[in-house]
């Protein structure tokens, strides 16, 4: 199991913005939630990637409890465990996709030739093979995704949390980022836990959480 949420709940002063929400995930899964704005999808996402402390429960995520966990052990399971895709993509504007994708490699101090090996396959992966060196105004929202979900996979995580990844995408470019993440799932062995509160991404997802005013329902499996 690499996701295990038991009773957590975050307040921001008097806003409940996650409440008594459990739930587990393993490898292989690709987990949606949904639920309207405010809902508390990006609250639960943060939570579960460290990034975001509880008010009380726990969660432990591929063996490591990150509710107990110091802020160093946060860091180190953020660069080995887990991947990040946010909506707005996050690149920096000034490195070219190829060292975009770099960065955590870098973190994680890869020798170059393991770096640049690394980057190809992960460009390739993407299929952005034959654009490492534009920068990201040189590439499609679409495109820049796509290095984002390559920087995301870098260091090989298990588990990968994308926050609304196709939220600033046209509806094709977006089944297109969301076909990507499920052949990872297929192919990796990876587990994707994605905020979406598009309905027509939903029934690519093997199991949806259903959030309501911070509260969890769990709906039925969508037919194909
Ligand atoms: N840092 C914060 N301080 C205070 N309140 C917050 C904070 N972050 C979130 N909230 C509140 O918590 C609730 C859940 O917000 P959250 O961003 O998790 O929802 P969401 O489902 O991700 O929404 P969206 O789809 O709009 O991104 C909202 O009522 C929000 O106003």
């Amino acid at each position: 199991m690499i996701i295990s949420v038991s009773g957590v709940s975050r307040n921001y002063g008097d806003v409940e913005a996650v409440r008594d929400v459990s739930f587990t995930a393993n490898r292989g899964e690709l987990v949606a939630v949904r639920g309207r704005s405010g809902a508390g999808k990006t609250t639960l996402l943060n939570m579960v990637g460290g990034l975001d402390r509880p008010t009380s429960g726990q969660i432990v995520i591929d063996g490591h409890d990150v509710t107990a966990a110091s802020e160093r052990e946060l860091l180190d399971l953020r660069r080995t465990t887990i991947g990040f895709v946010f909506q707005s993509f996050g690149l920096i504007p000034i490195l070219s996709a190829a060292e975009n994708v770099s960065v955590p490699l870098r973190l994680n101090k890869q020798p170059a030739a393991v770096r640049e090996e690394r980057i190809s396959l992960l460009l390739e992966l993407v299929g952005l093979g034959g654009h490492a060196n534009q920068r990201p105004y040189e590439l499609s929202g679409g495109q820049q995704q796509r290095v984002a979900v390559a920087r995301a996979l870098a260091n090989d995580p298990p588990l990968l949390i994308a926050d609304e990844p196709t939220g600033q995408l046209d509806s094709e470019t977006g089944r297109s980022i969301m076909d990507l993440l499920r052949a990872l799932v297929a192919s990796r062995g990876m587990c994707v836990l994605v905020a979406t509160h598009d309905p027509t991404l939903i029934d690519l997802a093997d199991r949806v959480l259903t959030l309501r005013d911070g509260r969890l329902a769990e709906a039925p499996v969508p037919a194909l």
